[in-house]
């Protein structure tokens, strides 16, 4: 059965692959994710499929920009009925504040759900050398509580961070802030471009409520197959 903890990645650039993907997954996937490369190929269409098939629906389009035009966007995309979006923590407080303020607004004179608002920290795709040629002065994990915190204070439901900084989130934000952590890979999967990662079993175990998963799944030779294996590695969890 479904588990709300895992988000599958739709991470397709067509309507119909997307499609294909959510019948092959059934009633054992609950909650995906929209990125970057299905929404700016298929559009809104995405996320009203869905929606109509019952599902939770992370709109992950990583918002980065001046306040007003970041609370613009989460304004449209509060409308389209997404249940968690993200933007970039690093935009800082006051886009994170006039974020939360839209999203808050928007759904209310709308008399639907307030979508949550994700604060995205440190790519899972970074290292720390790579860290340092961006211009990182203090190591990653400092970063990213930095981040996590700056996030709580302007009002932001949670985090997307890798799970190596999940256990410290959670001490520092409380059981009701949101971690969701991509960069998990099962012991069966390989680690593509993801350099901080961990099992599924032990991000949950560290404290992160959500898991983001895309290729050891939707790339696995048998989806359902790899589903219902990290579905079973989290039962006791
Ligand atoms: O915001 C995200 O979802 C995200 C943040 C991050 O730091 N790392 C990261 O991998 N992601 C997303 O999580 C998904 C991970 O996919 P896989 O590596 O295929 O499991 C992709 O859709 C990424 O866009």
């Amino acid at each position: 059965m479904a588990d709300d903890r895992i988000i599958t990645a739709l991470d397709v650039h067509s309507l119909e692959d997307m499609k294909r993907l959510v019948e092959t997954l059934g009633d054992r996937i609950s909650f995906y994710k929209v990125g970057m490369e299905l929404f700016y190929s298929a559009g809104p269409d995405t996320v009203r499929y869905l929606k109509e098939q019952g599902k939770h629906v992370f709109l992950d389009l990583k918002l980065h920009d001046i306040p007003n035009t970041v609370a613009q966007s989460v304004r449209a995309l509060t409308r389209l009925g997404v249940d968690l979006m993200t933007l970039h923590g690093m935009g800082g407080r006051s886009m994170m504040e006039a974020a939360a303020a839209a999203a808050r607004e928007e759904s209310a004179r709308l008399q639907i759900a307030r979508p949550r608002l994700l604060a995205v920290t440190i790519l899972t795709s970074i290292d720390e050398t790579a860290w340092r040629e961006v211009g990182g002065a203090c190591s990653i994990a400092e970063e990213v509580k930095k981040l996590a915190a700056l996030a709580k204070e302007s009002g932001i439901d949670g985090t997307v961070s890798s799970p190596y900084e999940a256990r410290e989130i959670r001490e520092m934000n409380g059981p009701d802030f949101l971690i969701v952590t991509p960069g998990i890979r099962p012991s069966f999967a390989v680690a593509d471009d993801q350099k901080r990662f961990t099992t599924p079993s032990q991000a949950l175990h560290d404290g992160a409520s959500h898991l983001v998963i895309g290729r050891p799944i939707t790339k696995a030779a048998d989806p359902a197959c790899a589903a219902d294996k990290i579905l079973e590695e989290i039962q006791e969890v």
